[in-house]
């Protein structure tokens, strides 16, 4: 197929994208409609059925479709609920096709009409152009913009640009539990021929401009425990002449930050790469409103006051975050009771070139020191429970060059390259179980609210981002040849 008839096919699939819009987003309804919160026990059984409408979409579309069990999870209580299966799909196995793996979750975070959602999130409902439900944005929205991509190639009856394989899950909200083992099993089978990955599971950075992200932060979690005695006991009997493990637990979460955002760990920053030249002109050309992004979070006041210092403290550098504390007391009212066993939870988001283990070395070290000067009675122990790296790509990859001609195409103006100070741990994993190139190729705007009450996709950006995907295909196929050119996937420590 020559260059010019790219362009006349480009023309058709957009006009058959405009033509079954209300088609598209009566799936996306359908899909909003389950509620599937992996958080919540007693919603797995939905999640499940979640996975299978997955599955179904996909047979529909032609493909072979395989939902693989993942087992059980135990809870706390020591209950025992089957995980959701993950559906492994594959459409087309042209030999002379590049093969592209799009990963999505259809789980979606916990959502109830009290807690001040306009409208009830498990009905899609359109307002003012935005579609208003829980998962329109993260990531139904996304995975199903895919597919109707997929689909109209299918309605054309033309040979497919490229060979599509699929990684759907239902645990994303809640750790993508057992997805690793899987990846890592299909490694030789499933993830043996696929040459790039696709992950459409973030946002741009603006309301209108569209992005796309070659960074992520990766995310060092922490708990930090003060036990005293056996029990809980009574401040009037006790307070003034104990230890207490609450007073040893705030004055050791109290050292780890100072007001200005500085994380106060000795070495913490020693290992964070230098900013270079292309992240400085990257950054200067990114369109980011400081006032929009301070009314979204309902601050009065940030901590820095530019553009670069703001992008640089969330893409840049380490953060710390303090969390909670478990066995606090926490509830409305007087309690007057000195608590036996404290948690602190904190953790530090995470940029190349840190070292999860010398990380974790510096906040044990930091965190003795201080409380040996307390001479408390108490016991401290400190552990790390999870540990994701940073992930990037290079810009310059021809992934990235046919996404930013995808975008051209669809929305008339280049893409803004920017990273994300959140963490998506299967970015990496993905990377570094196939070697090959990832890249996050965002369509939700920066006012979607993902996690948030009235989450939100506009009419405009899931039907335009399903004609930036069909366009990015058009696009892929030109690069057959060209990938073997390239060098690896670079990987940051
Ligand atoms: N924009 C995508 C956000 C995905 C997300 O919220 N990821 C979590 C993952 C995580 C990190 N540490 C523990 N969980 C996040 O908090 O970044
Ligand atoms: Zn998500
Ligand atoms: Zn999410």
């Amino acid at each position: 197929m020559s260059l010019s008839s790219f362009s006349v096919l480009e023309t058709e699939i957009f006009r058959y994208i405009d033509a079954h819009q209300s088609d598209f987003i009566e799936n996306l309804k359908e899909w909003v409609a389950v509620e599937s919160d992996s958080v919540q026990p007693e919603l797995r059984k939905e999640v499940i059925r979640m996975m299978s409408l997955a599955a179904a979409r996909l047979a529909a579309l032609g493909a072979t479709v395989n939902s693989v069990s993942l087992g059980s999870q135990q809870l706390l209580n020591g209950q025992h609920l089957p995980l959701p299966p993950v559906v492994l799909g594959e459409l087309g196995k042209d030999p002379q096709n590049l093969t592209i793996c799009f990963y999505g979750h259809v789980d979606v975070q916990p959502a109830k009409k009290e807690d001040g959602w306009k409208t009830d999130p498990y009905t899609l409902t359109e307002i003012n152009g935005n579609l208003y439900g829980r998962g329109a944005t993260d990531n139904k929205g996304p995975v199903l913009a895919w597919i109707n991509a997929v689909e109209t190639f299918r309605a054309f009856k033309i040979a497919m640009p490229v060979n599509f394989k699929f990684v759907i899950e239902g645990m994303e909200e809640a750790g993508s539990l057992g997805l690793e083992k899987l990846l890592e099993e299909e490694k030789q089978g499933f993830l043996s021929d696929v040459d790039y990955i696709v992950i459409s599971d973030n946002l741009w950075l603006s309301k209108k401009k569209p992005a796309l992200i070659y960074g992520t932060r990766g995310n060092a979690c922490f708990s930090v425990e003060v036990e005293g005695g056996d029990k809980d006991l009574h401040s009037g009997t006790f307070g003034g002449i104990i230890h207490e493990p609450l007073t040893d637990l705030i004055a050791l979460l109290d050292s780890l930050v100072d007001p200005t955002g500085h994380i106060q760990i000795p070495g913490i920053y020693d290992a964070v790469a230098a900013l270079t030249d292309e992240d400085k002109k990257l950054y200067e050309s990114i369109e980011y409103d400081i006032e929009e992004h301070k009314n979204n979070s309902g601050v009065k006041k940030l901590l820095f006051s530019t553009k670069e210092e703001i992008l640089l403290h969330l893409w840049h550098y380490p953060s710390l975050s303090i969390h909670g504390i478990e066995g606090a007391f926490h509830e409305p009212g007087i309690k007057t009771v000195i608590p036996a066993k404290v948690i602190g939870k904190f953790s530090i988001r995470q940029v190349p070139n840190m070292d999860l283990s010398d990380v974790k070395q510096q906040v044990v070290d930091h965190l003795e020191n201080v409380f040996a000067k307390r001479n408390s009675p108490n016991k401290l122990k400190v552990s790390m429970p999870l540990g994701a790296k940073p992930w990037v790509a290079d810009v310059n990859d021809p992934l990235y060059k046919a996404a930013k001609r995808a975008i051209r195409t669809v929305f008339g103006e280049d893409p803004d390259f920017i990273r994300d100070g959140s963490t998506i741990p299967i970015a990496r994993i993905f990377q570094t179980i196939t070697q090959k190139r990832v890249i996050m190729f965002p369509i939700g705007a920066a006012d979607d609210g993902e996690h948030s009450q009235n989450e939100k996709i506009s009419r405009h950006n899931y039907i335009e981002g399903t004609k930036v995907f069909a366009a990015f295909f058009l696009e892929i196929s030109k690069l057959r040849g060209q990938l073997h050119e390239t060098s690896n996937p670079r990987t940051n420590n």
